[in-house]
């Protein structure tokens, strides 16, 4: 592997220092929380940016952290590699606000406004007119511009996004010759994105392109605008209100059993897909596994400073089945591509479609 991403790097350096600053002053803004929440928030982001890191509190995943540790406990911040860090922020952010007892999701409020700003009728219209295969797989892609994390410190990233590499014609090709086939989404955002993850879902059962979709959800809140299953939930009763009929049609593949919804610790975990395990690659291997946007791509390939000119086989060939990954690019790992500047891997303002069959 070449070398790994640590926060020394100035992008996540800055996600550190600036992003996590804003999100933090949202919670407060968007919860009650009291003097404890408060200091305790307060005490994570000073100690994120220069302390060192400290093994979790006595709770229900202890154990698990102290086995997905990989010696970092103990080490300075600044040090760590990003991925790893940036996910444990994210674990004690959620100890930090007292969620494992409450369960109270500190992003709720952003994701409920976000669900509850778009209109059904100027923001879908597009979804009054049957979709065709590209359309909807780009819905998919282009969905994962919708990063509430992203968000909190980007620019105007409403241009069309250059596809930097575009398996589109693999994806299709796939599903004419193989379909239908079992479709698993590990999904990204909820809101905006999620929304349009699952009108693919549904332009693939329809179109008998997929036998049945899994859903593949964060086992709790992450990296601000994740998708739980509640979050699912949520989606799949708003996507109710929107043209199409797509809600509808979804709700139906539920009850019948043709639409799953899972989830797995590992989803989680500050380690790349190398290291799933065996549970997990097995419930990946059949049909086609899609995973989506930037995270999940991170953990695909490695969060490493990989020579853009990789091929991304050479990076995923440890998958055990077909799997595409979907990505709007916001941070700096990049295979299979001519190589950008690290602002341009970061602006959000580029996007990935890439296919990998063993
Ligand atoms: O996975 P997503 O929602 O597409 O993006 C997550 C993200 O906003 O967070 C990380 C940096 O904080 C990056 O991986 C990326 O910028």
């Amino acid at each position: 592997m070449p070398p790994v991403i640590t926060l020394e790097s100035p992008f996540a350096r800055q996600v550190f220092h600036e992003r996590h600053a804003v999100l933090f002053n949202r919670l407060k803004d968007a919860h009650p929380y009291g003097p404890k929440e408060r200091a305790a928030l307060d005490n994570l982001l000073e100690t994120s940016q220069n302390g060192t890191i400290a093994e979790p509190e006595p709770a229900f995943d202890r154990e698990q952290w102290l086995a997905w540790d990989q010696r970092h406990f103990g080490t300075p911040w600044p040090k760590a590699p990003f991925l790893w860090a940036e996910s444990y922020f994210y674990r004690l952010l959620l100890g930090a606000v007292g969620y494992f007892e409450t369960k109270v999701d500190p992003f709720g409020p952003f994701k409920t406004a976000e669900l509850h700003t778009l209109n059904e009728k100027e923001d879908y219209a597009w979804l009054e007119n049957p979709l065709d295969f590209d359309a909807a797989l780009m819905a998919s892609l282009y969905g994962n511009r919708a990063d509430l994390g992203f968000q909190l410190i980007a620019g105007n990233t409403e241009i069309h996004n250059q596809l930097v590499a575009d398996d589109s014609a693999k994806v299709h090709d796939f599903f004419r010759r193989r379909g239908p086939v079992p479709v698993t989404f590990v999904l990204d955002n909820a809101g905006r994105e999620l929304l349009s993850d699952l009108i693919f879902a549904d332009h693939l059962l329809t179109n008998d392109l997929a036998t049945d979709v899994t859903l593949h959800t964060k086992p709790y809140p992450y990296y601000v605008s994740d998708a739980t299953m509640t979050d699912v939930s949520d989606c799949m009763r708003r996507l109710k209100d929107l043209p199409g009929g797509a809600g509808q049609r979804l709700h139906a593949a539920a009850a019948d059993g043709r639409l799953r919804i899972r989830t797995h610790p590992f989803h989680c975990a500050p380690l790349s897909f190398h290291d799933m395990p065996a549970d997990l690659a097995n419930e990946l291997k059949s049909g086609l596994t899609i995973f989506k946007g930037d995270l999940n791509y991170r953990r695909l390939v490695g969060d490493c400073y990989w020579d853009p000119a990789t091929p991304f086989r050479q990076t995923v060939s440890y998958l055990p089945g077909p799997t595409v990954a979907l990505r709007i690019l916001k941070s700096e790992v990049l295979v299979g591509a001519d190589n950008l500047e690290s602002a341009e891997r970061t602006a959000g303002t580029h996007a990935m479609i890439q296919m990998y069959q063993p």
